[in-house]
């Protein structure tokens, strides 16, 4: 392009250019600083306060520095183990609480979020929301695309209710009663494996190890009929992609995946090998189907609604495999896991619970219709899951203005609700707070005498309540009832008490038990 003998097209160039500069500039700022700072400024003005953001990490720095600071407790003699771990586990939530109270707002780089741990906020907040209602932070359904896609947990809308319509009678008492022998016969083969370990001469067992190995077996039998040892593979990327997604300190950054290039590459890579994986069981199941396969395990059940115009689409299907065969196995195990620790440590429990399985099951073979029996069980279990939640967190957005006692929370607030904050609560439990009580369940057996119906959340609240939690309940009972007539077990002197959050509450260091047959 030439004006008065002079090329223009350079001039032109720098000038779109700049303007093309300018325009990402104002999206950037506006979506990464405005958008939010809007948002956290109407809070502030409806009197919620917390501790100030720095741009871009917002509290980022506080939560990664505070983590590197993280108490660990640590013991030799199992009566040094503390159930005090709120602030172990989360220390910056503990910290900022003492400053600003149970209900404030912090950010994760440039997304404000409202941290509650107070029930009678959360009752309020929740009391007029449908299930359908609610969203999910979008900063984590981008985050962890690669572990739940669009499953379950991570939809919403009329999508949500689907989903969840379809996938409910997989856990009916009907489904469950079928997948009984199968778990039996998973705990005894892992049994037998511990009797022989012991009779070589070896009795410290990594449970925490073991026992994510049955659940993930036991869902891959049971939810999608994986007949061979092929689960493993699947099973160790998920494992994978779990501490993949964990190791970064930037998220909600703006450009932070650019900052951790590697951990983007390994965590898309990952995913993907899982997708090739569940879209070959899929396949495999619907030549199965077509020849008269039953159909009633959570596959079968996702598979039928798959079919027609406004059936379930393959993405979808294998985003759900995902999401159940992480979410059936790894909540599992680690509530497994963490009771064994507690009925190491309190031998009376053991006892109480192993004469339990004698008196209701003895000699015969385990049946569903037997499970209720073990009523005992059902108080160790409760106890548990409130000292060490499986699920240590729960999380919104929300979908519309919410107003609580004056105080205005906008549409598309991001929610987070610290589970183990209110489990561990003094003001809520009583000064008996941190001790092991099974007991606390006799005379409430919903809510183990805590002062607030919303304080004891273990599977979440209201209509996104966990779906599975009965096919927690069965596995549990069941591999508790085939372990403990056949062994005792006590603490061993190596483990180091270090509860820590990677999605599911774990022990940060494995949990080494001695165990001796029975
Ligand atoms: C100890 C065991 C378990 C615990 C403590 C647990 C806890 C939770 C919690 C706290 C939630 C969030 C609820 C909310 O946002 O209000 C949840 C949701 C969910 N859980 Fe579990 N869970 C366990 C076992 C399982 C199992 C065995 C499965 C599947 C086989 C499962 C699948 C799901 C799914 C799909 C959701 C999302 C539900 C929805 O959004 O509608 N969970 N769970």
């Amino acid at each position: 392009m030439m004006l008065f003998g002079v090329t223009l097209l350079p001039y032109f160039t720098a000038i779109t250019s700049s303007i093309f500069c300018v325009v990402l500039a104002v999206i950037v700022s506006y979506y990464w600083w405005v958008a939010p700072m809007v948002a956290y400024r109407r809070l502030i003005r409806s009197g919620f306060s917390g501790p100030a953001p720095r741009f871009p990490f917002g509290n980022l720095g506080d939560m990664t520095r505070k983590m590197s600071k993280k108490v660990e407790v640590v013991s030799k003699a199992s009566s040094l183990i503390s159930h005090d771990i709120h602030a172990t586990v989360s220390p910056y939530y503990a910290r900022w609480q003492r400053d600003h109270g149970k209900v404030f707002v912090y950010w994760l780089g440039t997304e404000p979020f409202l941290y509650v741990a107070d029930p009678e906020f959360l009752r309020k907040m929740s009391s007029h929301v449908s299930g359908k209602s609610w969203g999910k932070p979008t900063l984590f359904k981008r985050d962890r695309d690669s572990m739940f896609g669009r499953g379950l947990n991570m939809v919403e809308g009329q999508e949500w209710a689907v989903h969840r319509h379809v996938v409910k009678p997989a856990f009916s008492p009907a489904n469950l009663k079928g997948m009984t022998s199968t778990m039996v016969e998973l705990t005894t083969k892992l049994t037998d494996r511990w009797h022989a370990m012991i009779k070589s001469g070896s009795n410290e067992i990594d449970t925490e190890t073991d026992m994510l190995e049955l659940s993930g077996e036991i869902i891959a039998k049971t939810g999608f009929g994986l007949a061979n040892e092929k689960w493993r593979e699947v099973s160790e990327k998920l494992k994978a992609l779990q501490v993949t997604l964990y190791s970064s300190h930037f998220v909600g950054v703006p450009f932070w995946q650019f900052m951790t290039p590697k951990r983007i590459i390994m965590s898309r890579k990952l995913g993907k090998e899982i997708d090739r994986f569940f879209l070959n069981v899929i396949k495999d199941r619907k030549r199965k189907m077509a020849d008269g396969h039953p159909h009633t395990d959570l596959l079968g059940l996702l598979l039928a609604c798959s079919d027609g115009n406004k059936g379930l689409s393959v993405k979808i299907l294998v985003d759900e495999c995902k999401t159940f065969f992480f979410g059936g196995h790894d909540t599992t195990a680690v509530a497994l896991s963490w009771t064994m620790l507690c009925l190491a440590l309190y031998p009376k429990w053991q006892d109480e619970l192993r004469n339990e399985v004698k008196e209701v099951i003895g000699e015969n073979e385990i049946d569903y219709s037997m499970l209720k029996g073990l009523k005992k069980m059902n108080l160790v279990i409760k106890e548990v899951l409130r000292l060490y939640s499986s699920s240590p967190n729960a999380q919104r957005q929300t979908r519309q203005e919410i107003t609580v006692d004056g105080q205005t929370i906008p549409k598309d607030t991001n929610v987070w609700i610290d589970i183990v904050s209110m489990h561990h609560d003094p003001s809520l439990w009583g000064d008996d707070v941190f001790e092991f009580k099974p007991e606390r369940f006799i005379d409430d057996p919903l809510y183990g005498g805590c002062k607030h119906k919303m304080g004891y959340i273990p599977f979440g609240f209201g209509a996104r309540m966990c779906v599975g939690r009965n096919l927690t309940e069965a596995e549990y009972k069941i591999a508790l009832a085939v372990i403990l007539p056949r062994f005792s077990f006590s603490v061993s002197p190596g483990y180091r008490h270090q509860p820590t959050t990677m999605l599911t509450l774990k022990p940060a260091n494995g949990l080494p038990l001695i165990v001796h047959s029975l």
